[in-house]
């Protein structure tokens, strides 16, 4: 048995290797592998020794011969590919271990050269990998050094294992395109491109779940590079994540987002707050967003935007909650919060990879938009009511305006201090978000008089003015832009209320 090895990522290599030797594979490799190898006093024959060709051009050619190619892919159960191969003096290559130069690792690193990222496309290395899985039922190949072990206790035990030779070749052509959707989506991004003919996507599996959005649906968490985004969380106790709980976490992170390192607190359900708050401290937001709608808290996902200490997580252990997430947790909160079994607690800054795109399925195809950015800030407002909005009205609508950022639309947000204190979430009209904000936050006890509202869309007609003014709204923020603006505006000064219109619209679907 012949092995050829030429691998990158030089982890488990050597045991796998020592361990082939030992079962008499002749192993031959590349230049850095075959090093390697030879350091570590293993016999190695370098593959110009089977091909007559040095190692050319810096590295570029290496494997690409028909010596070896012929090795891969010649078919042993036809005596016509066999007597080619000895034809031409080509020895069978019966394994092969290959994984590619970090095309990804290189293209990430801050300030590379295109030169750089280009000289690590990997050539070579996929040629071998698709020849090799080509003929997977002679030929064992790997991509992936967790396999290894696999491999070697197969052929330790002198048997063989067609499944796993199958899985092995599923797993190297799903690796090289990829690899290659990598590649091409570094050359749209070099050309300025968002959008390429042909959207290149992969993405990797972190974990089977055990079952979707309800329990017939079957379902898996992937993730586009591991290690980013949710998958960066760190799980301190609790049990398995779920697919709604992936979704939530989602919602959860998206609504603290725009505080930034102010301390922030969000409680969702059904990935929309039904509490959001900042606060002097965790515990002190905490308190503020689970005041705004006690009941819907009930199993809910909550973020923090700052460390859980021992104060916040003993007032949260009194709740039920699906998920806890934080950028850290003091160890002492982490065991009050462990106590409850169901509670997940996770660990970490989840934030999105620079440059990804909004990607959302509908039947048949995929719709791709950028991801939406930040929402505006006061300077870039216009005051559209004869009456300014006071400073405590200014910093209510500066909060207005980024939590109803995260809230599925038709939404409307009604704010004091800080904190919401009623959400309409989720109407099919304008009017019926309001009314529902006016009514959660007035059933559960909260004045809404000198309240301030914010809208994700302009109002289409003065009746949400209207009735906001009825509730005792005085300031209110939206995008504006209504053809009955003026009307609108119209309304607002009449009830003396203070108007702003942001000019963008923050939908949410
Ligand atoms: N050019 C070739 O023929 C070629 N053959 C193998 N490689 C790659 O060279 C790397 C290993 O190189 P070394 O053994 O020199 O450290 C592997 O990632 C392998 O995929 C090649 N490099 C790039 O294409």
């Amino acid at each position: 048995m012949r092995a050829l090895l030429s691998v990158s990522d030089k982890s488990g290599l050597l045991p796998f290797a020592q361990g082939l030797v030992a079962k008499g594979v002749e192993l031959v490799s590349t230049g850095g592998t075959a090093r390697m190898l030879r350091d570590a006093g293993l016999a190695v024959k370098d593959v110009s020794e089977i091909t007559g060709f040095p190692e050319m051009l810096d590295g570029r050619v290496k494997t690409l011969h028909p010596v070896v190619h012929g090795g891969l892919l010649a078919r042993r159960d036809l005596p016509e590919h066999m007597d080619a191969i000895k034809a031409h003096d080509i020895g069978t290559i019966d394994l092969v271990v290959v994984n590619l130069y970090p095309f990804r690792e290189t293209a990430a690193k801050p300030g590379v050269h295109a030169e750089e990222v280009i000289e690590n496309i990997d050539i070579g290395g996929p040629s071998m990998l698709r020849s090799a899985a080509k003929n997977f039922t002679s030929v064992w190949v790997i991509v992936d050094p967790s396999d290894y072990a696999k491999v070697l206790d197969v052929i330790n035990a002198d048997s063989d294992d067609q499944t796993l030779r199958t899985l092995l070749a599923e797993k190297v052509y799903a690796h090289t395109s990829g690899y290659d959707a990598a590649i091409a989506q570094w050359f749209a991004q070099q050309r300025g491109e968002p959008f390429p003919d042909r959207y290149p996507l992969s993405f990797e599996k972190q974990q089977s779940l055990r079952y979707g959005e309800n329990p017939q649906q079957r379902a898996a968490f992937y993730v586009e590079k591991p290690g980013t985004g949710l998958g960066a969380l760190v799980q301190r106790g609790g049990k398995e994540l779920s697919f709604n709980n992936l979704l939530d976490l989602e919602g959860s992170l998206l609504a603290i987002e725009p505080f930034g390192d102010q301390p922030a607190c969000a409680i969702i359900k059904h990935t929309t707050p039904c509490g959001l708050a900042t606060g002097t401290n965790a515990l002190d937001a905490y308190k503020k967003a689970l005041a705004c709608d006690p009941v819907s808290a009930f199993g809910s996902v909550i973020a923090f935007s700052v460390p859980v200490d021992v104060a916040a997580a003993e007032a949260i252990s009194s709740l039920f909650v699906e998920c806890i997430v934080a950028p850290k947790f003091a160890d002492e909160a982490v065991e009050i919060l462990v106590r409850k079994k169901n509670l997940r607690v996770l660990e970490g800054k989840a934030s999105w990879p620079a440059g990804t795109m909004d990607l959302k399925r509908v039947r048949g195809g995929l719709l791709v938009q950028d991801r939406a950015p930040a929402p505006s800030e006061p300077a870039q407002w216009q005051v559209v009511s004869s009456r300014q909005p006071t400073s405590q009205e200014q910093r209510d609508l500066l909060f207005a305006w980024k939590s109803v950022a995260s809230v599925k639309s038709n939404a409307i947000v009604l704010v004091r201090d800080g904190a919401t204190i009623g959400i309409g979430a989720g109407q099919m009209s304008r009017v019926d978000a309001s009314f529902v904000a006016v009514h959660k936050a007035t059933s559960l006890g909260h004045a809404t008089t000198g309240s301030a509202l914010g809208s994700d869309a302009f109002f289409p007609f003065r009746d949400g003015i209207d009735q906001a003014a009825a509730a005792g709204v005085t300031a209110i923020v939206q995008p504006g832009g209504s053809v009955r603006d003026a009307e609108v505006i119209a309304a607002a000064n009449e009830h003396g209320i203070a108007m702003v219109f942001t000019g963008e619209r923050l939908f949410r679907h």
